[in-house]
């Protein structure tokens, strides 16, 4: 099998493809099958690109082509008026760094909206039906919880993209009332290295994700973290957050304050100091507060 066989240069479809590309009309040695210079179309060349078979096929394909009209005229001459084609700056498609995204967001995909969001499912248990419980909330001792929360929690939740505000964290799988739901993890730090670190992350255009534990201490979840940062704020919430000592440390878990099934988006409130600059609050919920300092 020869080079351009194995990478599938002599497949029709390709061909097909390739005959479209700008600056195609320069390649003197090659004579197109499809896309026929000077306008002169092939029967495959016809109006959808869908190949008509047959011998009455030209005719076929006049007829088909007349119906495109200008738009498959304007197929036919793309490129012929280009004189140069364009060198890419990054000598390579490829290394093009994507213009939409911003540069050190590592997870702007995750709102992308063509991640599908898990379907919501009101299924209310009836009163005898046993609801299977994962050990988090329970009345097990917390540290005890807490492992079983660790090694269950991403079955339970998922981040996709947010009415509320960019990515949200939503329920994957039905939460019972009380259940942890998860810890907002990142780096212990000291209250006094904020203000170093969100001046760091401003000039660097990094989205900064900080919860503040006490006066001494702030978990920063910037760097290192995991999907808790992404729980978007309510007025009317679903969970709520505490500080839980769980053998002599301190995390930040995120508890189920109501049942909360498949495809719920998780919310808890900031509880944000009242402030004179403004943050407006879209959570959408009946008692709203409009925002959310
Ligand atoms: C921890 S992040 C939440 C995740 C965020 N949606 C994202 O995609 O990165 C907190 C920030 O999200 C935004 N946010 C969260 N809840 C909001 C709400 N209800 N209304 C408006 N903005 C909200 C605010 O900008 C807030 O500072």
């Amino acid at each position: 099998m020869s080079g351009i066989q194995m990478i599938g240069l002599k497949t029709n479809a390709l061909k097909y493809l390739i005959e479209q590309l700008p600056g195609v009309e320069k390649c003197s040695k090659y004579t197109p099958k499809y896309h026929k210079r000077n306008g002169n179309v092939s029967i495959a060349a016809s109006a959808g690109g869908h190949a008509s078979a047959g011998s009455g096929g030209s005719a076929a394909a006049l007829a088909a082509l007349a119906a495109a009209g200008a738009d498959a005229q304007a197929l036919l001459d793309y490129g012929s008026d280009q004189d140069e084609l364009q060198e890419n700056a990054y000598d390579c498609a490829r290394c093009e760094p994507y213009a939409t995204r911003s540069e050190y967001d590592m997870f702007s995909w995750l709102a992308s909206r063509h991640r599908k969001q898990p379907i919501q499912v009101f299924v209310q248990p009836s009163d005898n039906e046993l609801v299977p419980r994962r050990g988090t909330g329970s009345n097990l001792p917390m540290a005890m919880k807490y492992r079983t929360l660790k090694e269950t929690y991403k079955d339970y939740v998922g981040v996709f993209r947010s009415h509320i505000h960019g990515r949200g964290l939503y329920c994957t799988k039905d939460i019972e009332a009380g259940e942890m739901v998860i810890e907002y993890a990142g780096e212990l730090i000291r209250s006094t290295l904020t203000d170093k670190r969100e001046r760091y992350y401003d000039s660097r255009g990094i989205g900064c994700y900080m919860f503040k534990i006490d006066d001494n201490l702030v978990v920063d979840a910037t760097m290192r973290g995991n999907a808790a940062r992404f729980i978007n704020h309510s007025c009317e919430p679903n969970c709520y957050s505490k500080v839980v000592d769980i053998l002599g440390h301190k995390h930040i878990i995120i508890f189920a304050l109501r049942r909360i099934v498949q495809g719920e988006e998780l919310t808890y409130d900031y509880k944000f100091p009242f402030e004179d600059e403004k943050i407006p609050c879209s959570c959408g919920s009946k008692r709203c507060r409009k925002y959310l300092n």
